[in-house]
């Protein structure tokens, strides 16, 4: 109770104070608030409280604890035993076995969605609760259930209607709504587990004609972290958006409907250019000029639909903590070419031989004086880089000079077997190439600062077109993305962005959590 009133004259004040600031005669205002009664009553129950407070005051009667704690069990025992009053009439003995219970719900909308889509059975007229969203009014009443018999709304009979009809009455009614129901008899239970999915496509409910109510839909783009909370529908999930996970659930379509959609919209899309080009690779590894991202397009000759369309629109994650003794995750450094991808990852190097380090490229040229074989380069014959080329164990290679350069997966992993952290910087297409169990790799997306128009030249305007066209394609497989304005400042927070990835938990596709089997 003391802390009560302090808390009204805390709050007197308060208002006191906005007044004053707010109101030009705020002096007389305040000379009125201090004057009111109720105000020099308030003081004076503080101040007998604070008198008590100091006395310990112990009960007059020696028995009273007692009963205030009896008091209490008796308060609990009723409402424990539902012994309310006025006692109801009891239910009739005789109701036949299959007599339907109705129930009536009564719901305030405070202008929120009611969160329950409805469908009609074709065959009876009858509308039925279709689902309820999780998180949603109507979940969070805990009386309405999917397959719930819809009777009445407002007073308004609905078998018959269209469930358009229905809606706009749900639509016009604001305040308080009743339902009249009967609840399904077999209500499956709704303990679902839930499943964590980084989306590999982009959704928009609004642009999708399919979906039963759009405005329960929730759209998504590539890379963004869903947690699945009811796949009950085969057709319709229900999901949140990760790290809110407190929010409202909204209905994403399924798996197998989304790749149904895919499959429609690679029909009707024209034949694309592949993006992959096995030649490409890094300057980290080569010593010409790569040509642009956006030349190596047009230079392809490859033509087919866009497989990636067609991909998993799906991946299950997990949060996974590499445990100490484990191998350190692969750091994979994307950006378009001229971006400080390579400047970044030297620098990282140099800043701490003992902990990262980068894989020793294989070459066919010949080892040249004061070089080592296995420091500078893997020198080996054409035959045998050509072997490994075949058994794909190059993540990327090429040629310069009619000399094969390329990196190899040993390479990568000879470094972590080490206990050193793995960097490289790869071309986007070979990230998907890399991404094992054995690797977990963690990618870095690294991007050209934002600049004034006035201060872009041709440089950096080409430099931001080539990494928006990389991040539309590729964003869902980045786990962070760093801007590379000052070097330096870049590099220290690259060597925080990696402690991170090595030292915390993150998410990765549960195929690569599991136990070895
Ligand atoms: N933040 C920065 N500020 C100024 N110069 C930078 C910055 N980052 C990189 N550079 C410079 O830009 C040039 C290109 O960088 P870098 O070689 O790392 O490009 P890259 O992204 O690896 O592209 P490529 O693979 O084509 O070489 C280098 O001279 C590098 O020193």
């Amino acid at each position: 109770m003391c802390s009560g009133v302090s808390e009204v004259l805390s709050s007197v004040v308060k208002d006191v104070d906005q007044a004053v600031s707010r109101n030009i005669n705020g002096a007389q205002l305040l000379h009125e608030l201090l004057s009111a009664p109720w105000l020099c009553a308030l003081l004076k129950i503080y101040e007998c409280l604070l008198k008590f407070q100091r006395l310990t005051p112990s009960p007059v009667l020696p028995y009273a604890a007692g009963l205030s704690h009896e008091a209490l069990l008796s308060s609990h025992d009723s409402v424990a035993q539902s012994d309310y009053e006025p006692v109801l009439p009891p239910l009739p003995d005789e109701i036949p076995e299959d007599e339907e219970a109705m129930r009536i719900v009564c719901l305030v909308k405070n202008n929120q969605p009611l969160g329950a889509t409805i469908r009609k059975d074709e065959a009876t007229g009858d509308i039925y609760i279709a689902r309820v969203i999780h998180g949603g009014l109507a979940d969070r009443s805990a009386l309405l259930h999917p397959g719930d018999l819809l009777v009445e709304v407002n007073g308004n009979p609905v078998v018959g209607l269209e469930p358009e009809q229905v809606i706009h009455i749900l639509a016009n009614s604001q305040g308080t709504i009743l339902f009249k129901v009967i609840p399904n008899p077999s209500q499956a239970s709704n303990s679902q587990t839930l499943v964590c999915m980084r989306a590999m496509v982009d959704y928009c409910p609004l642009q999708d004609s399919s979906i039963p109510c759009p405005d329960a839909g929730m759209a998504f783009s590539r890379g963004d972290l869903l947690q699945v909370v009811d796949q009950s529908d085969g057709q319709w999930w229900q999901a949140r958006k990760l790290p809110c996970a407190t929010s409202c659930a909204g209905l994403i379509p399924s798996a197998s409907m989304l790749k149904s959609k895919q499959r429609e919209q690679w029909w009707c899309q024209p034949l694309q250019c592949s993006l992959t080009s096995p030649a490409g690779f890094r300057r980290s590894f080569r010593v010409w000029k790569r040509t642009s991202y956006r030349k190596r397009r047009q230079s392809c000759t490859t033509c087919s639909p866009n497989t990636n369309a067609l991909s998993t629109p799906y991946e299950e994650v997990v949060l996974y903590q590499r445990p100490p003794q484990e191998n350190h995750r692969l750091i994979i450094l994307v950006g378009a070419s001229g971006v400080g991808v390579n400047e970044l990852r030297k620098r990282l190097i140099k800043l701490n031989p003992s902990t990262f380090q980068g894989p020793v490229p294989h070459t066919t040229r010949s080892i040249r004086a004061g070089e080592q074989n296995g420091r500078e380069y893997h020198f080996v014959t054409k035959e045998l880089f050509e072997y490994m080329v075949c058994n794909h164990r190059f993540v990327e290679y090429g040629e310069s000079k009619g000399q094969l350069y390329g990196i190899s997966t040993d390479a990568i992993d000879e470094v972590l077997k080490r206990g050193r952290m793995c960097i490289i910087d790869a071309e986007p297409h070979s990230i998907q190439l890399l991404r094992t169990k054995k690797f977990k790799p963690y990618v870095i997306f690294i991007k050209p600062p934002k600049r004034e128009t006035k201060q872009k030249n041709e440089y950096f305007a080409e430099l931001e077109e080539t990494s928006k066209l990389i991040e539309a394609k590729y964003k869902q497989f980045f786990d962070s993305v760093l801007v590379n304005d000052d070097l330096q400042d870049a590099c220290i927070e690259l060597c925080s962005i990696i402690q991170q990835a090595q030292d915390e938990p993150q998410w990765i596709p549960v195929s690569w959590g599991r136990a070895e089997d």
